[in-house]
C-alpha cells in the first residue's frame, strides 16, 4: 500500500506468545507515516498486545518490527518510549496537579518542564491555562483525557498509540477528543494508531484500518473496507458489531 519512506511502523511476520498461548500470529502489515490508522477487532483479538510490541514493552518471539525503517531493537528503550507515546482509556494520573502530571515524562528523565511550556501544551489540547494548578481529581473524564494526551505530547512523539481513549466518554467529549487528535495529526504529522471498538468512529476518523481477529491481521487498507469487507469473518464482525 506504500513505500518504506511512507511507513512509520512495519510488522513482518510477527508472532508473540505468552507461555502456551499464542497471542499474535504471523502479522505482516504497515502503518502509514503521518496518517491515522484505526485498529479494530473483537475483544481479545490482540490489539493492545500489538501496541505493547510497538513501544517495546514486549518483544516478538519471531519476525521483525521496523520503526521508520529501522529494526525496533536498534532503538534505546527510552528513545522508543519518547518516539511512541501511549494514551489509555483509563487516562492514569499521578495524584496532584495537572502540572505535576504534564511534567512527569521529563521528571522521569531528570529534566525540568517549564510552566510556560506546560501552558502551551494545555492550549494545544484546548484546555484553559488555569487548569495547570488544578488537582487532577477534580477534572471531568474528558478533561483528564485531554491532560493525558497533552502528557504524551511532551516528548514530541512521532507515533501516538491510542487505546480506547474515548470509550468511557460522553458524546460531546468524544467528539472533542476526535477533533483534537485530527488536529495533532495535521499540525505535527504525528502517525496515529487508534484502537477503537466503535466502528462508526473507525470509519470517520481514520484513513486506514487494520482488522484483527484471534491474533491475526485479517484485513487492512483504507477504512472504507469496513463498509464492504472482503473477508467473511470481517463481514460477520462488521454486521454484528460484536465482541
Ligand atoms: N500478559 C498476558 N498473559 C496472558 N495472556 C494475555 C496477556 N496479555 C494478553 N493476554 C491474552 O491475549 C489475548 C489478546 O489480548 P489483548 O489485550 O491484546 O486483546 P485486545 O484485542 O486488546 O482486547 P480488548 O479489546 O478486550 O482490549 C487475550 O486472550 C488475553 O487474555
Amino acid at each position: 500500500m506504500n513505500t518504506l519512506n511512507d511507513t512509520a511502523v512495519q510488522f513482518k511476520q510477527v508472532s508473540y506468545s505468552d507461555g502456551e498461548l499464542q497471542i499474535i500470529k504471523n502479522v505482516t502489515g504497515t502503518f502509514p507515516k503521518g496518517k491515522i490508522t484505526t485498529l479494530v477487532g473483537p475483544s481479545g483479538a490482540g490489539k493492545t498486545t500489538l501496541f505493547r510490541l510497538c513501544n517495546g514493552l514486549i518483544s516478538p518471539d519471531s519476525g521483525e518490527i521496523l520503526i521508520n525503517g529501522k529494526n525496533i531493537n536498534s532503538y534505546e528503550p527510552t528513545e522508543l518510549r519518547r518516539m511512541a507515546g501511549l494514551a489509555l482509556q483509563s487516562a492514569t494520573m499521578l495524584s496532584g496537579s495537572v502540572y505535576k502530571n504534564l511534567s512527569m515524562p521529563l521528571t522521569l528523565q531528570g529534566e525540568e518542564f517549564s510552566e510556560a511550556a506546560a501552558k502551551d501544551l494545555l492550549k494545544d489540547v484546548g484546555l484553559d491555562t488555569d487548569f495547570l494548578h488544578r488537582n487532577v481529581k477534580d477534572l471531568s473524564g474528558g478533561q483528564r483525557q485531554k491532560v493525558s494526551i497533552a502528557r504524551t505530547l511532551v516528548n514530541k512523539p512521532k507515533i501516538l498509540l491510542l487505546d480506547e481513549i474515548t470509550s468511557s466518554l460522553d458524546r460531546v467529549s468524544q467528539e472533542e477528543i476526535e477533533t483534537l487528535i485530527k488536529k495533532i495529526n495535521n499540525n505535527y504529522q504525528v502517525t496515529i494508531i487508534w484502537i477503537t471498538h466503535n466502528l462508526q468512529q473507525a470509519l470517520s476518523i481514520g484513513e486506514y484500518t487494520w482488522v484483527m481477529m484471534n491474533g491475526e491481521l485479517v484485513e487492512s487498507g483504507e477504512s472504507s473496507l469496513l463498509s464492504h469487507p472482503q473477508n467473511d469473518k470481517v463481514k460477520h464482525f462488521v454486521k454484528g458489531d460484536t465482541e
